[in-house]
């Protein structure tokens, strides 16, 4: 699992080091792994010695790690010239460093860069980019590198222009190759638009580890975790031990989503999967090992049920939601009955025991939220949490899923192809199996969204990708990840 930091506990932490550490220690320690990195990539790209790179500094701390590592490139040969975004407020020790070591100032952007750092602004940036700041970014695209292509760029800490706790991008920002953070990742690497501006995020270790002692402000599964939690069947088992999951799904007008959702189960840990709904006679022609019923009330014995998806919102809708949450087993609530939550008709169920999912979309959040979730999402889907004590799982390029208790998590393996209609029937059925397989719903939500994330970027390497790919992907990427 990794773990992102907010910038408070960050800065708390940094500051408990430098008791004991010489001034300056730790922006060295960040421009040696900062300058590795950029020669990494310009050794890929024809050699470090003749290089242009060109560096462009704030007056932070940030412009002080990029012009060390800029004098550390210069020591290797490379023609490195810095871009000052204030001259009057630069890190003077920094530009010292830079000069002694060849380096030198220039006042405007030049046509050519082999290699771009971003120093502009870290993670003491307040609000989007000022002026001069934005439309220095914005003149970016222009550069171009030694091989013709626009020129590669590497952001310092974070790409300037984003929201460090939020990973909110609210105006012009960088959009990075790489982006070498140090101590700890942050919000902004994981979550939101920010993350997409990130490209591959490589973490220089400064020596934070030890005294960064807060809670994460979100984490991150990665295969390992999903491996070890992924229930798999024993000796011992049966299908009945193993667990069975219950879908009320699909309606008349929505049989395909009864269809898709049970694509999904069955792709799942579960040992069997009963259908509950009007496409009872299609699932069964579909899939015939699904047991299935017309309804909720006639359906045998479940470990946890998963409602919603094209379900509808009339009173037959209805009868089926309240029926769910009637019992006392774990329950995923997913598109219309998410809907049918609001106005809180069904408050009293969801003051239950057992565990409640929420897999909301943002439409669905905004519904019953009434606002959407906004800059911040990993604070909406925390506050909804709250509210319906659910875990919520608020679906979009980095899915969260955060639970009552403030646990928030950010799903790695979301794909673009994933937005086509029906994907989200996939995920609820997918995630209900592990809900009724006994996974902790904390667990079910996030390693659901991540197998299905990665079945989404499978099934892509096929030509475009339909709901019906994704549930079909669920197994050969689970094949890969179980081993
Ligand atoms: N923490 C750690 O462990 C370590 C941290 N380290 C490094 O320190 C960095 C943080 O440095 P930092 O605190 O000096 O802030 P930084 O990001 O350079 O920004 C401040 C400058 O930006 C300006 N500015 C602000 N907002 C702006 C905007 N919207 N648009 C435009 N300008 C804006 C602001 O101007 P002002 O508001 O003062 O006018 C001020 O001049 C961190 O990211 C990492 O690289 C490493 O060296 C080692 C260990
Ligand atoms: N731009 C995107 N990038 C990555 N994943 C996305 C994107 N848009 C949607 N998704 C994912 O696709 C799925 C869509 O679910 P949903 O909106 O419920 O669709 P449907 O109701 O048609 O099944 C969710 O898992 C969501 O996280």
């Amino acid at each position: 699992m990794r773990q992102a930091f907010r910038v408070a506990d960050v800065r708390a932490a940094e500051k408990t080091l430098m008791v004991t550490l010489p001034d300056g220690t730790l922006m060295q320690r960040a421009a040696a792994g900062l300058a590795r990195r950029c020669a990494l990539l310009l050794t890929d790209s024809g050699g470090v010695y003749g290089a242009r790179v060109l560096l462009l500094v704030g007056s932070g701390d940030n412009g002080g790690d990029t012009l060390y590592a800029g004098a550390l490139l210069a020591k290797r040969g490379a023609q490195v010239r810095a871009l000052l975004l204030q001259p009057e407020r630069v890190h003077l020790a920094g530009l010292a460093a830079l000069r002694q070591a060849g380096g030198f100032t220039v006042v405007d952007l030049p046509t050519r860069a082999d290699l771009v750092l971003d120093g502009i602004v870290g993670i003491g940036a307040s609000g989007g980019l000022r002026p001069p700041a934005a439309a220095l970014v914005r003149a970016l695209g222009g550069l171009r590198a030694r091989n013709g292509e626009r020129a590669p760029v590497v952001a310092v800490d974070v790409p300037s222009g984003v929201s460090v706790d939020t990973g909110d991008v609210p105006g012009d920002a960088v959009t990075a190759d790489v982006t070498v953070t140090f101590g700890c990742r942050k919000p902004a690497h994981v979550v939101g638009p920010a993350a997409a501006r990130c490209g591959q995020v490589e973490l220089v270790d400064i020596g934070l580890g030890p005294v960064l002692v807060a809670d994460p402000a979100v984490r991150v599964a990665e295969a390992a975790d999903i491996a070890a939690w992924w229930p798999v069947p024993g000796t011992t088992s049966d299908k009945y031990t193993r667990g069975v999951v219950g879908l009320a799904t699909g309606s008349a007008r929505y049989p395909g989503a009864a269809l898709l959702s049970t694509s999904g189960a069955l792709a799942g840990p579960t040992g069997m999967v009963r259908y509950a709904g009007s496409a009872h006679r299609e699932v069964v022609r579909a899939h015939p090992s699904v047991v299935a019923a017309p309804k909720v009330a006639a359906t045998g014995r479940v470990q946890a049920w998963v409602c919603g998806s094209g379900l509808g919102t009339d009173d037959g809708a209805r009868t089926e939601l309240r029926s769910v949450l009637a019992t006392a087993l774990p329950v995923l609530l997913d598109a219309d009955a998410i809907t049918l939550l609001v106005g809180g008709e069904h408050a009293e169920h969801l003051r239950r025991d057992a565990p409640l999912v929420l897999t909301p979309h943002d439409g669905e959040f905004t519904r019953l939220a009434g606002e959407a979730p906004g800059a911040d999402r990993m604070a909406a889907a925390a506050r909804l949490a709250v509210w319906t004590n659910a875990v919520v799982l608020l679906k979009g390029d980095r899915t969260i899923v955060a639970t009552p208790g403030g646990e928030t998590w950010a799903n790695p393996t979301g794909s673009a192809v994933l937005a086509t209609a029906g994907s989200g029937d996939v995920l609820a059925g997918l995630l209900g199996s592990l809900l009724a397989a006994g996974l902790p719903p904390v667990r079910a939500a996030v390693a659901a969204a991540y197998v299905h994330g990665l079945a989404g970027r499978r099934a892509a390497l096929d030509g475009p990708v339909t709901a019906p790919d994704v549930a079909a992907a669920v197994r050969p990427v689970l094949a890969e990840l179980l081993g």
